[in-house]
């Protein structure tokens, strides 16, 4: 199965590494069926109930160096997605332009209906929840604090609290604590903390604010099997009780938990694949994507993947 026909089988059936370059903004329409073309991304109509994300044709160079190459991924509420790729594929590049971490060379950005450029992205920023392994430039203020501390500044969108912290704040705080099995650490320092336990404080902060999406970058990498199983099905809970939309980006097949609906696979700059993750997650593409021949077994709606 090639990218292009995996794109036409594909629910948003659109595949920026294939027969993408048609797409205009004018001339295709939101809300793509598994009988449009990989041709067929939209902005003229713009749904923003319904649109999470929308990148159509993103580049991204750095250092004169192409590291994104014509992007087109959509995402529409109901959906939560995986974003799969080899080290240095361009993931982390891709998400971090969501909160404009990084700009678009060319290309349109559409986070929540609104175009990047042409609305106050601020906006957009409180509206985005993060879960990340790699939070480095934030670690230090981070250590100081106390858990209790970390998840109520997630209600305020900064790391560090510089303001009066109504005690709604702090009971709501307090009743995500006990829902992350965190209660018992909560006068204690972050540094203090396990990476599993870091994680979820780190999960219930970002859930604080009651985010419209939550990115979730690598969460589990240095989890080890019980800490990473614990998160998933943290995740998962959250799914039903918030009905958040979540992207999910790892290199670990076996942590695509039963909410994930959809699957993009990554390569070098361009998207592979993108689709249902049923139709994605197959031997036949994971066997393509990793150079090396894989086998896919399914176990409790979850893919497990064996090397030959
Ligand atoms: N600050 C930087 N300066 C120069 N190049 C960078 C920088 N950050 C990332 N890159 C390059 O951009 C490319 C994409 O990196 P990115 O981190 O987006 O990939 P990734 O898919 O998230 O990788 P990983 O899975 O290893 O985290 C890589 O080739 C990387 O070397």
């Amino acid at each position: 199965m090639t990218a292009e026909n995996t794109a036409n089988a594909s629910e948003t059936g659109i595949n920026s590494s294939a027969t993408a370059t048609g797409i205009t903004s004018s001339d295709t329409e939101i809300g793509i069926t598994s009988s449009a073309t990989a041709t067929g991304i939209a902005s003229n109509t713009i749904d923003v109930d319904n649109e999470i994300l929308h990148y159509e044709k993103i580049t991204f160079r750095r250092d004169g160096r192409p590291i994104l190459k014509g992007v087109n991924w959509h995402v529409k509420r109901g959906e939560n997605w995986a974003l799969l790729g080899l080290n240095g594929a361009g993931k982390s590049t891709m998400l971090s332009m969501i909160p404009a971490y990084q700009i678009p060379t060319t290309g349109i950005l559409r986070v929540f209906g609104h175009e990047f450029g042409k609305y106050a992205w601020v906006k957009i920023k409180n509206r985005l929840g993060f879960v990340s392994s790699t939070l480095s430039q934030f670690q230090s203020t981070l250590n100081k604090q106390t858990v209790e501390d970390v998840v109520i500044s997630g209600r305020y969108n900064t790391i560090g609290i510089y303001q009066v912290v109504e005690p709604e704040v702090r009971r709501k705080a307090q009743d995500l604590m006990g829902k992350f099995q965190i209660t018992h650490l909560g006068n204690h320092h972050f540094r203090t903390l396990s990476q599993g336990e870091q994680r979820r404080t780190l999960l219930a902060r970002a859930i604080m604010s009651e985010p419209d999406l939550l990115i979730l970058d690598e969460p589990c990498s240095g989890l080890d099997l019980p800490a990473r199983e614990s998160f998933l099905h943290t995740v998962e809970s959250l799914g039903v009780e918030h009905n958040t939309p979540y992207i999910y980006v790892s290199h670990q097949i076996e942590e695509i938990m039963p909410s994930i609906t959809h699957v993009a696979l990554l390569r070098d700059g361009e998207m592979a694949y993108q689709g249902k993750k049923e139709d994605i997650l197959t031997d036949e593409i994971l066997s393509d994507l990793f150079d090396m021949p894989v086998h896919v077994v399914w176990e409790r709606d979850r893919p497990w993947v064996i090397v030959r």
